[in-house]
């Protein structure tokens, strides 16, 4: 297991179905196969249980990020490398984000983008049938708005690309950001 210093905090933005999960998944078993500890911290699963009275406001959107933004950062300075996925759709509340982790940890910005009309054929649990039939209010891409970010680190496009590409170009660029090389061969400035 490799002992980082100082980890890094790896934010994953995009609309429902983009692939956000999927990426961060087989990011997290690559790095992990590498030697690193990582963490993901995903939607559904931090609303499953941090966060079990988040709803879908903008407010509620907010404080669920900014309390998932505090463990990121947590994590990121004792070592860990985390991995975000959250459709986080407001620009100034990712701002928000990126300077709490940033007084601690590299923060790197990803947009996971894929069209809305491939997201709505995707549509892997049934949510954007049921918004667009009007089932479901505040549905990012539908009946609430996403703001792509305008400067990210790094795009993903998960139409052009595959998941595995994806992924390996993700850990390239956690790496970078983490001063380990490319390849995260041992004994390329781990920390002591
Ligand atoms: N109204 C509305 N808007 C957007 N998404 C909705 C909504 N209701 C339920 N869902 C499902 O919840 C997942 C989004 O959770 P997040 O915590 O990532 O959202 S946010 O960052 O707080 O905006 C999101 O999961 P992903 O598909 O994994 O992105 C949706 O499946
Ligand atoms: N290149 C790709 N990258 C990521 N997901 C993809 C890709 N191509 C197809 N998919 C599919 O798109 C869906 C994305 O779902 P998910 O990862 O849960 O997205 P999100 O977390 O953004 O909602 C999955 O069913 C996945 O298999």
């Amino acid at each position: 297991m490799r002992c980082l210093e100082r980890g890094v905090v790896a934010w994953l933005t995009g609309l429902p179905a983009s692939g956000k999960t999927t990426i961060a998944l087989a990011t997290a078993k690559r790095l992990r196969s590498l030697g690193y500890r990582v963490e993901v911290l995903d939607g559904d699963w931090v609303r499953k249980t941090i966060n079990p009275d988040a709803g879908y406001t903008r407010e509620e959107r907010r404080r669920h990020l900014l309390r998932v933004a505090w463990i990121a950062r947590l994590l990121a300075r004792n070592g860990v490398i985390v991995v975000c996925s959250f459709v986080s759709p407001y620009r100034d509340v990712r701002r928000e984000v990126r300077r709490i982790v940033e007084e601690e940890a590299p923060f790197l910005e990803v947009y996971v983008h894929a069209p809305l009309e491939e997201c709505i054929r995707r549509d892997p649990k049934g949510l954007y049938r049921r918004a667009l039939r009007g089932e479901i209010s505040h549905f990012t891409g539908v009946s609430d708005p996403y703001e792509p970010p305008e400067n990210p680190d790094l795009v993903l496009d998960t139409v052009r690309n595959t998941v595995e590409e994806n992924a390996e170009r993700l850990a390239a660029r956690i790496l970078e950001a983490l001063g380990e090389g490319a390849r995260g061969s041992p004994g390329s400035g781990a920390s002591p």
